[in-house]
């Protein structure tokens, strides 16, 4: 399959590790520098569960919508102050491996984005044994179309996920909505610490519920899928920010790169950040601060040192085009952005320009 000088997979580092060195690798807890591995997933947990009881205790919700029939097919809407139905719409994969995690103790960012009148959507998907990767992608997918068709006034969606979710999120770039009946106002994609070619891991002991052959990996990984067929966004202005700790492992460090880099090439508006003194949880549980650097403010005048994330830019002028805006890091920047070396993002007012 691998030819020698053909892109990432001919020279994939993982291939030359031992079973123990993978194994380590791909468990994201054995690479944290604060509290301990334990100390690190209890953490990520107990913010994680404070952040949604906080969040259902003081926000506007619909809790458990069902987005499909099956049991497992629900999400949970958080909406800002303002009632309206023509808002962003963030919404939120969370992570665990496809085999652990709930949208239960996943409402992270609910507090400092909703504030910003954003509406945060967190959905639920059958993890493993229950479901299988295939279906969980599926899942996804009628999720992002239901939103679209039950807000068709939104002003944008936003898709962010973790880890294993954001693969998830990673696979909605390979959807053919058109098939799918719907036309999504995808505007952006925020993918944190994230696996894009599950091939290592069918190697490793997180692929025991998941039961995942290389077939399988290949078929489900949208680094491999875009390698192969490089696809171009619907939306020529759809961003991809990816994104991954300085923490995380060099393998998901290079993962996050390297699918950075096929972005690229295929043609999307991609950006790369290596997070500093951030691991693999942190990046995630650090939404629920409202200084924390993802939850920044977007827009302002350019050439301030600022990294504009999640949030929608203040001060819009109207008519502006609206919405959340990803990354612009004022300053040197890794990668090809557009193509080229040392690429800056701007907010939608600032490319027109
Ligand atoms: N609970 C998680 C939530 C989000 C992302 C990863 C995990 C993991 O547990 C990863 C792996 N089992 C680890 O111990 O590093």
């Amino acid at each position: 399959m691998d030819v020698p000088g053909q892109g990432p997979q001919s020279e994939a580092p993982w291939k030359k590790m031992s079973e123990e060195q993978l194994e380590k690798q791909y468990s994201p807890s054995r690479w944290v520098v604060r509290r301990g591995a334990e100390g690190a997933l209890k953490t990520y947990s107990e913010m994680g569960k404070e952040a949604t009881k906080r969040a259902r205790d003081t926000r506007r919700t619909l809790l458990n919508v069902p987005y499909g029939d099956g049991e497992g097919e629900k999400l949970d809407i958080y909406f800002p102050e303002a009632g309206s139905e023509a808002l962003p719409l963030l919404v939120f994969l969370h992570g665990g491996y496809w085999q652990s995690g709930s949208k239960d103790e996943s409402a992270f960012m609910v507090g400092p984005l909703t504030a910003q009148g954003v509406a945060v959507v967190i959905v639920a998907y059958d993890i493993a044994p229950k479901g299988s990767l295939d279906r969980m992608v599926d899942q996804v997918t009628r999720s992002v179309a239901f939103l679209q068709q039950r807000y068709p006034r939104n002003e944008g969606i936003y898709l962010c996920g973790h880890s294993a979710g954001a693969h998830l999120a990673a696979m909605m770039l390979l959807v053919n909505w058109t098939e799918r009946g719907v036309t999504c106002n995808l505007k952006g994609f925020f993918l944190l610490s994230g696996i894009y070619d599950l091939e290592p891991l069918v190697h490793t002991s997180q692929n025991a519920p998941l039961l995942l052959t290389p077939e399988d990996a290949q078929r489900i990984s949208p680094q491999r899928l875009l390698e192969a067929a490089p696809r171009q966004p619907a939306d020529p202005a759809c961003r991809v920010l990816v994104i991954v700790g300085q923490h995380d492992s060099p393998e998901f460090l290079r993962q996050s790169r390297e699918f950075y880099q096929t972005l690229c090439r295929g043609g999307w508006r991609a950006s790369f950040e290596e997070l500093q003194d951030v691991d693999h949880f942190e990046i995630v549980w650090k939404l629920t601060q409202k200084d924390y650097v993802l939850n920044q403010e977007g827009g302002g005048p350019a050439g301030r040192n600022r990294v504009p994330y999640l949030l929608p830019p203040s001060g819009t002028a109207p008519g502006d085009p609206q919405g959340l805006v990803l990354g612009a890091r004022v300053g040197p920047s890794r990668g090809c952005g557009w193509g080229e070396a040392g690429a800056r993002w701007y907010p939608p007012v600032r490319v027109s320009a």
